[in-house]
């Protein structure tokens, strides 16, 4: 299957914690396709962030937008009904946080959600194996996890040609993500390696203009 049509998925762990309700609605009103939603635990890695209470109050705040879950826990499996019921869209998580990697994927399902599986830039694509056409999308990271306003490590450019080409001969509808460090200037080359799905946080919630970098990316990426 080729890729699918490009989306943009800002990632509200830049945003005005503050202000979560009102700058999360302005980035989609700026142009933001899905709201990327990074959870972290300090425990799989060094940050904490939000669960799923303040993704409810994103939703009773009026947020409709699909809801794009990274989750960065261990363990993954207890907390992923309370996302669902909570009002999640997709669910991502990385294999190595996981006991049953498999049963995870089912859970997921089973709870109502898409599903992706998440690859930090040493985890091995084997992974993928046995599971692939199991998912709704392969997240690449392109930094490691735990913090926004990393660079953009240049080796997931050639991840995401090898997960393209995994995605392609399957011939299933399969997004293929890349999350950390992505920007309005080098996003033309990540999408030319085969991302379809682009999250990115630091590059429009540090900029005074969300519309003028969401709209640059999307002219660059076609
Ligand atoms: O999962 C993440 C970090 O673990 C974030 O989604 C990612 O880093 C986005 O922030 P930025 O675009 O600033 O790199
Ligand atoms: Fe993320």
């Amino acid at each position: 299957m080729s890729k699918q049509s490009p989306i943009i998925a800002p990632s509200i762990l830049s945003a005005d914690f503050a202000r979560l309700g009102e700058d999360t609605a302005k980035v989609l009103a700026a142009g933001g396709d899905w709201v990327h939603y990074d959870v972290m635990d300090n425990h799989y890695v060094p940050n904490l962030t939000m669960g799923p209470m303040v993704l409810k109050a994103l939703r009773d705040y009026g947020i409709t937008a699909p809801i794009d879950v990274h989750l960065m826990v261990k363990p993954v499996d207890r907390i992923v009904p309370d996302f669902a019921k909570a009002g999640a869209s997709c669910i991502s998580f990385h294999p190595e946080a996981s006991e049953h990697v498999d049963r995870t994927i089912g859970l997921i399902k089973d709870a109502g959600c898409q599903v992706g599986l998440v690859f930090n830039p040493a985890t091995p694509l084997n992974w993928l194996d046995h599971v692939l056409d199991k998912l709704d999308m392969v997240l690449i990271m392109s930094v490691n996890p735990g913090f926004g306003g990393q660079k953009f490590i240049p080796e997931a450019l050639e991840k995401l040609r090898l997960v393209r080409r995994r995605i392609d001969e399957s011939g299933r509808a399969i997004r293929l993500e890349v999350d950390g460090g992505v920007t309005a200037d080098n996003i033309g080359q990540i999408a030319a390696a085969g991302a379809d799905t682009f999250v990115a946080g630091s590059a429009i919630f540090n900029a005074p203009d969300y519309q003028a970098v969401i709209k640059r990316m999307r002219e660059t990426i076609g």
